[in-house]
């Protein structure tokens, strides 16, 4: 019998508020989803699990970093190989120049592979008088601004279970297969500095050249980084799902979810006695939880109570998205209490969450110096305090949208229209995810 396939136990989370969850019309319907899920094979395996809160340990301590992106939100129609692809290479080439940057591993996480399900601030949306449920990510409801797309289907689970298999079948293949040999992502980066916006990575570039020809010199056996390790994540919004995807391992008799490598609780479903933080609180996994400005220092112990009540290594990640505004005079006191508190926690910067606005156009964006400003604030606060900064998590896709404002292309109001294609948040561009990997590493090493 293979190591997940055991049944697992009854859910405490059952009993408990739950926020965000679907209105589905036909409980029937759903309850065969769930029983369908349940007898699937895992999408990952123990062991794996195992191996990234080892990474997370080491990250927790400041001997790796962690780089976690991806989609706001994954679709079904951006389920093509091309997609997947392009993002695991933006990821990876991010991740190169991390590596280099911070002279210490780089934990790649992806939001990839099931980041299909979305918190919403509305239940519902109105166009021109017309008002209809929101769209809550393609495994609820579909995009399409119509009654019938928005009705919250349990069959969208299924879908979304089997795109995520493949997902990763293709993740695998590429990371096991070559395709993420050093060599090659460096020579990917190599072209993108040869851009006249990116003059001032130039130099950075050139030294991670000669790091490699030294490297090569000096007989390193670069046959052997052939392979990467490549992690999947997404938010555990979906109770039903996470649930149905929970299996025993039968080495260990402890209990995974097997929807992805890490999870986390998302800003809007984190209190400390709701469902979300008791379906995690009963799983192995790495597990991260969201925290915004608000947030203070008694909520976020009574969250590690519940979450890393022994303060295991590596189980803990707290991401913050406060803002650039107020990262500055929010973030020390949480840290002060966390140290205080004394059981260990990654700390992972969302530059993202906390710096939305509309323009003036009506697109949601966000603006790149904003976004530079709270990965700063992270670090400077963490660099004053003695802790470690931990990683950053950043919403990026490897396409050439025009999603987010500024960046080395400038892109402005006018032309968010140009190429404007997330279902939810605006993501970063190749070519800013670059940027922010060159600044990061800057960071890493002041
Ligand atoms: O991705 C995160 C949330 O789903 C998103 O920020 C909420 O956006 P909304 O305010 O458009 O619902
Ligand atoms: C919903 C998200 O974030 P948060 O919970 O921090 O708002 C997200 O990561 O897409
Ligand atoms: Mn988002």
């Amino acid at each position: 019998m293979n190591e997940l396939d055991a049944p697992r136990t009854p859910a405490s989370w059952r009993d408990r508020p739950a926020a965000q969850q679907p209105s589905y019309p036909d409980a029937d319907r759903l309850a065969e989803v769930a029983a369908d899920l349940r007898s699937r094979p895992p999408l990952v395996f123990a062991g794996e699990v195992d191996s990234l809160r080892q990474q997370m340990a080491k990250a927790e301590r400041g001997d790796a970093f962690v780089l976690m992106g991806g989609d706001c939100a994954e679709s079904f129609r951006d389920n093509t190989a091309t997609n997947i692809r392009l993002k695991l290479q933006t990821i990876l080439q991010m991740a190169a120049v991390l590596t280099y940057g911070a002279s210490t591993p780089v934990v790649k996480i992806g939001r990839m592979a099931g980041q299909y399900a979305k918190p919403r601030s509305a239940d519902t949306e109105t166009r021109d008088g017309i008002t209809l449920p929101s769209y809550r990510g393609d495994s609820v409801n579909g995009h399409p601004f119509t009654p019938e797309a928005r009705v919250p289907d349990p069959q969208r689970m299924l879908d979304a279970y089997l795109r995520a298999g493949t997902t990763l079948n293709l993740i695998r293949s590429f990371t096991m297969g070559g395709y993420a040999d050093l060599r090659e992502v460096h020579s990917w980066n190599r072209g993108f500095t040869a851009n006249p916006a990116y003059k001032r990575f130039e130099s950075f570039a050139e030294e991670i050249d000669r790091a490699m020809r030294f490297m090569a010199a000096a007989g390193v056996d670069f046959d052997a980084l052939r392979q990467v390790d490549f992690y999947a994540s997404h938010e555990a919004l979906l109770l039903e799902y996470e649930d149905a995807m929970t299996r025993e391992d039968s080495r260990s008799g402890r209990l995974y979810d097997t929807s992805a490598h890490m999870l986390w609780i998302g800003e809007r479903t984190r209190g400390a006695e709701d469902a979300h933080v008791a379906l995690l609180a009963g799983v192995h996994n790495p597990v991260g939880v969201k925290v915004g400005p608000t947030t203070t220092p008694e909520e976020l112990l009574s969250l590690i109570d519940h979450l890393n009540p022994h303060g295991e290594a590596g189980r803990l990640t707290v991401i913050t998205r406060m803002g650039a505004e107020r990262i500055r005079d929010v973030l020390p006191v949480l840290i002060e209490a966390v140290r205080a508190d004394g059981r260990p926690l990654t700390w992972v910067a969302d530059p993202m969450h906390g710096n939305t606005i509309t323009a003036e156009t009506g697109y949601k964006t966000r603006e790149f110096d904003t976004i530079m400003d709270e990965v700063r604030g992270f670090f400077e606060v963490h660099r004053c305090l003695g802790t470690v900064p931990g990683g950053i998590h950043v919403e990026l896709t490897g396409d050439d949208v025009t999603e987010v404002l500024g960046g080395g292309e400038h892109i402005d109001v006018e032309r968010l229209a140009e190429r404007y294609e997330t279902l939810v948040d605006p993501r970063l561009n190749h070519q800013q995810s670059l940027e922010i990997a060159f600044e990061v590493a800057e960071m890493l090493r002041g």
